[in-house]
């Protein structure tokens, strides 16, 4: 099944901790497909904390959901995450966003992630690796979620003068392989039937 994770860090060294978690998750949860820039957030939440560092993947697993989870839980527990303030500070935070096309809520797990289109944070690295996948409860692509995302956090390439502009700008984005290296991977799920 094709999964996406949102992976995020705004402690430590930041750049360190996301290869090793991409690392850690290619070997425990599944293929790594695809993988997103990094971006450099502004915290999102609880405001006064450093910036993070954000970078989505593409995960190919043959693990049930709730058991990705946990495999992900372990390895943030690994790199070193202690849970403090909701919202608050982190070396590592890994999110499942999608598992293909499921709905599904339990006391541990809520697919697709609840806040995912709330995020600029989520769903500009999303958008460039996976414009067009559906999101199953809005049956909205990462684009259209991303014209309507009323959220103006700043969201910049790491490492890169290029700064991704806002909301009301981001639809010419769907020209996203203008800004990012060309031939670049995207992958796609289907619209789900109404
Ligand atoms: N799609 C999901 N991905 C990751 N965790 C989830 C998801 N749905 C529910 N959870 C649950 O959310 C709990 C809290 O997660 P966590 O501590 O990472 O929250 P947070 O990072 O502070 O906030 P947020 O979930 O808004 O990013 C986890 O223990 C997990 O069981
Ligand atoms: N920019 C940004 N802000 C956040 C992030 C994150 O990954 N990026 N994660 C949070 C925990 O849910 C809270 N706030």
């Amino acid at each position: 099944m094709i999964t996406f994770f949102l992976l995020g860090a705004n402690l430590g060294d930041r750049v360190g901790t996301l290869a090793r978690a991409v690392s850690l998750i290619g070997e425990r949860v599944g293929r790594v497909v695809v993988q997103s820039s990094l971006y450099e957030t502004a915290p999102w939440g609880v405001t006064d904390q450093p910036a993070f560092l954000n970078q989505v993947l593409a995960v190919d697993t043959a693990l049930e959901p709730e058991a990705a989870l946990v495999k992900t839980q372990a390895i943030e527990h690994e790199l070193g995450r202690v849970r403090h303030e909701h919202w608050g500070a982190r070396t590592i935070d890994i999110d499942l966003l999608y598992y293909g096309q499921l709905i599904w809520q339990s006391p541990t797990l809520t697919l697709p992630h609840p806040l995912l289109h709330q995020r600029r944070f989520t769903l500009v690295p999303l958008a460039e690796i996976a414009p067009d996948a559906v999101h199953p409860v809005f049956n909205r692509t990462t684009l259209e979620l991303l014209s309507d995302c009323v959220d103006m956090g700043t969201v910049t390439i790491f490492n890169s003068p290029i700064n991704i502009p806002h909301t009301e700008n981001v639809v010419p984005l769907c020209s996203v392989c203008y800004q990012f290296p060309k031939n670049h991977p995207r992958l796609c799920l289907p619209r789900s039937t109404p």
